[in-house]
């Protein structure tokens, strides 16, 4: 497995952590006025967070609003995204529902990563990941978190087992309940880099406490970090510009 993983000219996994800016738009004409702010903002990658848009439970719906944002740009790489209520998204949908829009995703040719989420049966994550890689669709293997924070050992286990499953990018999003919380985000981040990676990763302690986890991924091994545009698709979030102010300072300072 590749250290980096390059969407668009974009390498992931090497120096800054890219940015990703997601989209929430609830309709298409929301989401290419969103798309289009973000040519001023200039992030390395976007995500379309679906389960905002009010027709996602329709696939065509779904393909011809992909179409229409990947026209507005064309240029970035783009994550598509469906975040489960169970995950902290908009919306619930079937396994089987989950598994279709995936996979028309991966095979419109539109997308360049999917993000599919772990606690899924795992034959269910295995076709997904096939499907995508079939493709040359990249896939993103996430967790989230919105009570708490698990233990060092779990959040390691988890994402050893995203990495298990194949996902080019294993990924975890935490909640602190205090700022031990954002340490043991911190220190698995940086175990599962050292001793256990052997591919990018993407972790983030959300809310205020955990901010500065979303700037300090280049120290700790976070290879992406979301960014907000208007409106943050979780706590936490800071605005691009500054998101980028810092990253570059740090990345000075090494
Ligand atoms: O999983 C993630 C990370 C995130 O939850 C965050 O905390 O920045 C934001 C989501 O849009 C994205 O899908």
């Amino acid at each position: 497995m590749s250290r980096t993983v390059i969407v668009k000219n974009v390498i992931i996994g090497e120096g800054i952590p890219k940015i990703c800016v997601p989209l929430i738009g609830a309709t298409l004409s929301e989401l290419k006025q969103e798309a289009e702010s973000l040519k001023e903002l200039s992030p390395d990658l976007v995500e379309w967070r679906t389960d905002f848009f009010d027709e996602v439970e329709d696939v065509e719906a779904v393909i011809s609003a992909l179409k229409e944002i990947h026209s507005v740009i064309p240029e970035l790489p783009l994550i598509f995204t469906f975040r489960s209520a169970k995950e902290g998204g908009e919306k619930q949908v079937s396994t089987e529902y989950y598994i279709a829009l995936n996979i028309a995703a991966a095979e419109s040719g539109l997308v360049d990563i999917i993000d599919v989420e772990l606690f899924n049966e795992e034959q269910d994550v295995k076709l997904l990941v096939e499907t995508a890689h079939a493709h040359n669709v990249s896939v993103i293997i996430s967790n989230h978190d919105f009570h708490g924070t698990p233990s060092q050992e779990e959040i390691i286990s988890r994402l050893r087992k995203a990495q298990e499953l194949g996902g080019d990018l294993p990924k975890i999003a935490v909640m602190p309940q205090d700022t031990g919380d954002v340490l043991t985000l911190l220190e698995a981040t940086h175990i599962m880099k050292e001793q256990y990676a052997d591919r990018p990763i993407i972790t983030m302690s959300m809310a205020g406490a955990g901010v500065i986890s979303r700037l300090a991924g280049e120290i700790f091994g976070s290879a992406i970090t979301f960014g907000a545009a208007h409106k943050p698709s979780a706590p936490g979030q800071v605005a691009v510009g500054e998101l980028r102010n810092v990253l570059s300072l740090l990345h000075r300072s090494l």
